[in-house]
């Protein structure tokens, strides 16, 4: 398949039986929104079509639970940093399960890789990458003048002229980021600088040539406003140690806005995950990803989200309107697939996450099931509904057209059927609201 990378500008092949992906994770001081919800969705929709294609996936995630937003929501909620994110540690869980995610191979959180993350800041130093001053640990981007910028393509001399940086008076250059910070305010961790905490560009670099061996990953992601400067300094410090490439392919997906603006817990603008998913189907907002290319920008509203839910009821109500032609013209469905339909799936898949083009194939499989319907001629009825099965469970779409009914639906059908002829209207609606409870009307 063939996937864009942000550092090449390129779509990029890859063919491979095993895939090694790096996603960064939220910083656990706050409910998840809708708009962070998208990279998450989207790794999810890749993995998912990777693993139903026989690929084998590795996949890492971080949590950052050391950080200074946590520091001040502590604060200023008179707890400690530990309650903080126990809390939303366990609400980011409780909505990835709910979201029906896919879990990484691992999900690390970053304050059990303290020794390690000193480790690899005391490499970069021997390497002269980074420079101690007095307990304060900075990476030292003239070293790097070639390859610092490429992944953001953006020349140094423009970023020191346009940085806005406050000024830290220790740094050498203005650029130099922070890989351990002496600190005074919050939890402090020993190490060889002295305490302090770790820099959160050194976290995701020192997991990611942890956990792989300090071998170039597939693909590593994560939302547009982290190409710069988080997967930039990233990337900096893993080819200072290493001398290699951090990931084959950069994935960056645009932002959630709405009205026309980043959706974000500062600009106030944000509805959280759990709050949607409170109110709406997780499939609602997965449909609603799908509607638009990873890539560019996609506008959350109500008459989107609208849109979302008529969907699943569609797909709900033919589902009801298969078994009851499964009663009423006692069909049998079988377990044949058009492979028309899924190779076509697998090509706008494999270009890049063409999910929008996906959406307009399941409707011309819906519209075909509804033309089978109404013909009566049900000869490709399997074939179709199959199909169509298959691309809702590779999308991660729980609502899927039953293929079955019970003798119990059966015989309850039949009886109501049988009680609307007799005119025994009380006891035909006792045995609707049965069949409505078990989806059959
Ligand atoms: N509006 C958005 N649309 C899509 N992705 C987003 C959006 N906001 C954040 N992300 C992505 O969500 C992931 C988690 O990011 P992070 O925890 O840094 O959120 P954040 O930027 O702090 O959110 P906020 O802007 O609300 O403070 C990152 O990959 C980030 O790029
Ligand atoms: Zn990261």
């Amino acid at each position: 398949m063939k996937l864009f990378d942000t550092l090449s500008q390129n779509k990029k092949h890859i063919n491979k039986k095993a895939i090694n992906i790096y996603s960064c994770g939220p910083t656990i001081y706050d409910f998840i929104h809708i708009g962070n919800a998208r990279p998450i969705l989207l790794m999810d929709t890749l993995i998912r079509f990777l693993e139903t294609n026989g690929i084998k996936v590795n996949f890492l995630q971080n949590i950052t639970d050391i950080d200074d937003k946590i520091i001040q929501k502590a604060i200023s909620e008179n707890t400690t940093e530990k309650e903080i994110t126990n809390k939303y540690l366990s609400a980011f869980l409780d909505n990835l399960n709910k979201l029906n995610i896919r879990m990484p191979n691992k999900l690390i959180p970053i304050s059990e890789k303290i020794n390690e993350m000193n480790n690899f800041i005391n490499i970069l130093v021997k390497k002269e990458a980074a420079y101690n001053i007095d307990g304060d640990v900075y990476f030292d981007i003239s070293k790097y003048q070639k390859e610092y910028g490429k992944l953001s393509n953006k020349k140094i001399d423009d970023l020191i002229s346009g940085n806005r940086v406050e000024i830290d008076l220790k740094k050498k250059n203005s650029l130099d980021f922070s890989v351990w910070k002496k600190t005074n305010l919050g939890i402090k961790f020993d190490s060889s600088f002295g305490k302090g905490r770790p820099g959160w560009h050194t976290e995701c670099a020192l997991l990611i040539d942890e956990y792989f061996d300090g071998e170039t990953i597939d693909i590593h992601s994560g939302g547009i406003d982290l190409q710069f400067p988080h997967h930039e300094n990233e990337r900096i410090q893993y080819v200072a140690k290493n001398n290699k490439e951090l990931a084959n392919i950069w994935m960056h997906n645009g932002h959630l806005t709405i009205d026309g603006e980043k959706m974000s817990k500062s600009i106030g603008n944000a509805m959280t995950l759990t709050n949607f998913l409170e109110n709406y189907q997780a499939d609602i907002l997965r449909w609603v990803f799908l509607t638009t290319h990873y890539k560019q920008p996609l506008n959350i509203s109500d008459d989107l989200i609208e849109q979302g839910k008529k969907f699943i009821t569609k797909l709900n109500n033919l589902s009801k309107k298969i078994k009851q032609n499964l009663i009423i013209e006692s069909l049998k469905l079988d377990k044949q697939i058009d492979f028309s339909y899924i190779e076509q799936f697998n090509q706008y898949m494999s270009d890049d996450l063409n999910t929008s083009r996906v959406l307009t194939l399941i409707e011309e499989i819906l519209k075909d099931i509804n033309k089978i319907i109404l013909s009566k001629d049900f000869s490709l009825l399997s074939l179709k509904i199959n199909s169509l099965n298959y691309i809702l469970s590779t999308l991660g779409i729980s609502c899927s057209i039953k293929t079955v009914v019970t003798q119990e639906e059966e015989k309850l059908y039949k009886d109501w059927k049988e009680k609307v002829t007799q005119k025994d209207f009380e006891n035909a609606d006792l045995l609707r609201n049965e069949l409505i409870k078990m989806e059959v009307l």
